[in-house]
């Protein structure tokens, strides 16, 4: 005989006390705890949560992929047994996901419930426990399976073995032909921006240790947010969604320089260069307007500056704008941020405009499957919050020894092939640096 329990879970705050007696002082001391591959991540700036194991999960594919897992995670919570005296986003019911790309993709989109979630935000921590095998978590057992993990952690990350670098589904130059063809159909009419990327393969004697590249991408791109979602892993500058209570919070990028390609002692490169560029200003602008008329149905009042800002971080900068929204109620209830996922996704930054014509010119001139590439990553809660990323800036372990990495550019009309080569380079360089690869083979 089956018996099915209800999700049961248990939040405790964990006060500074606890956390010196353990030795955690941030959520990163945590990633190397689990002995095995590694937590469940969304870290940024010494905030953010990890999950240590997998009670439940769901899988999907398809062009109903965020309704279904919608779906799954509602009926999940509605007979949840929740004690979470904390509450906050991420507190309680949650669950790590990653979506892939693409409606067509053979990648599966999942939602995974962990057994333990340790959080960090706004000054406060806490550990919540999950079952659904009919256990009742106690304070004493959620305390107990953090000091198993505290005990258990190496936080020295392991540098890998020295890797090759292969091109994927397409060769540079075959790359930069499909480039051509996208700023071709781009004068023919009938779109005007297309984001192309590209895949290239890493291969490692030794097994690659995922922890080592979370715990290199945290220490090396910290004001990104670095995700972890089984195979999938990167840091990305860019936020489709976030969502705490009735505000939604986004950060749109596209416009891209290279900060290798500054002239040593001058100033003002990129506001100069990347600011008063009309061709990188016409690709962010697509990607704003993207996302805001998306966001508009769902919203009673929407701001963002009529300038985007210049966001500098290790490897490039980008033009970026910060969009607010207060959420529309709708029957009474406030969209999740798995709602706004679905409608948001994909954006102009990932995508192109029209979203259609962009669409199928990507699956046409790519010849790949971008899996969970530039796909939604992130949270989601039981109360309808989430923080939702953009997997940019990222790879898929395929295997012990070998390694996806993935990167695109927004082409319009003025798009040149080799610079936006130059410029899928650039945006690669986090994950070659985390998978001490040469930055520009
Ligand atoms: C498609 C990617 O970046 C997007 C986000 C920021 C800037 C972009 C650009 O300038 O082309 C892209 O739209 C990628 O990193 O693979």
């Amino acid at each position: 005989m089956t018996v099915s329990f209800s999700l049961r879970t248990l939040t405790l705050a964990l006060t500074p006390a606890t956390l010196t007696e353990l030795g955690i002082t941030g959520p990163a001391d945590l990633l190397g705890a689990d002995p095995g591959v590694g937590p469940l991540c969304w870290l940024r700036l010494g905030e953010g949560l990890l999950g240590f194991g997998e009670i439940a999960s769901f899988a999907a594919t398809g062009p109903t992929r965020f309704a279904d897992a919608e779906q799954w995670w509602k009926s999940l919570v509605a007979t949840a047994a929740v004690n979470d005296p904390v509450r906050m986003p991420g507190t309680g019911t949650m669950a790590f996901g990653s979506f892939a790309f693409s409606k067509s993709s053979a990648f599966e989109s999942v939602l995974i419930v962990p057994a333990l979630v340790v959080g960090f935000s706004s000054g406060t921590a806490w550990l919540t426990q999950l079952s659904l095998d009919g256990a009742v978590p106690t304070a004493k057992s959620a305390l107990n399976l953090l000091r198993a993990l505290a005990t258990a952690r190496s936080s020295t990350p392991a540098t890998p073995s020295v890797g090759t670098l292969r091109p994927g589904a397409l060769s540079e130059e075959q790359w930069k032909d499909s480039v051509r063809a996208g700023v071709n159909a781009i004068t023919a009419g009938g779109l005007e921006k297309v984001v192309l990327a590209r895949d290239v393969v890493a291969s490692f004697p030794e097994p690659v240790r995922r922890v080592s590249i979370l715990q290199r991408l945290v220490e090396l791109y910290g004001q990104c947010w670095t995700y972890g979602v089984r195979g999938l892993v990167g840091a990305t500058p860019e936020i489709l969604i976030k969502v705490d209570g009735s505000t939604a919070q986004a950060r749109v990028l596209a416009g891209t320089l290279d900060r290798e390609d500054e002239p040593a002692g001058s100033t003002g490169f990129a506001d100069t260069v990347l600011g008063g560029s009309l061709k990188q200003r016409q690709e962010h602008d697509f990607a704003v307007r993207s996302l805001t008329r998306q966001l508009a149905p769902f919203s009673t009042d929407l701001s963002f500056p009529a300038e985007p800002f210049i966001l500098e971080l290790p490897n490039v900068w980008h033009l970026a704008s910060d969009v607010t929204a207060q959420l529309a109620s709708s029957n009474g209830h406030l969209p999740t941020s798995l709602a706004l996922v679905e409608a948001l996704h994909p954006t102009a930054a990932v995508c192109g405009t029209p979203r259609e014509e962009a669409g199928k010119l990507i699956l046409d001139l790519e010849k790949m499957d971008r899996g969970p590439y530039a796909g939604p990553v992130g949270w989601l809660d039981g109360a309808g919050n989430g923080e939702w990323g953009i997997a940019l800036r990222g790879a898929v372990l395929e295997d012990e020894h070998t390694v996806r990495l993935y990167a695109g550019a927004g082409i319009v009309e003025a798009s040149d092939p080799a610079a936006e080569l130059a410029e899928t380079w650039a945006k690669f360089r986090p994950m070659l640096q985390a998978l001490n690869l040469p930055n520009h083979p």
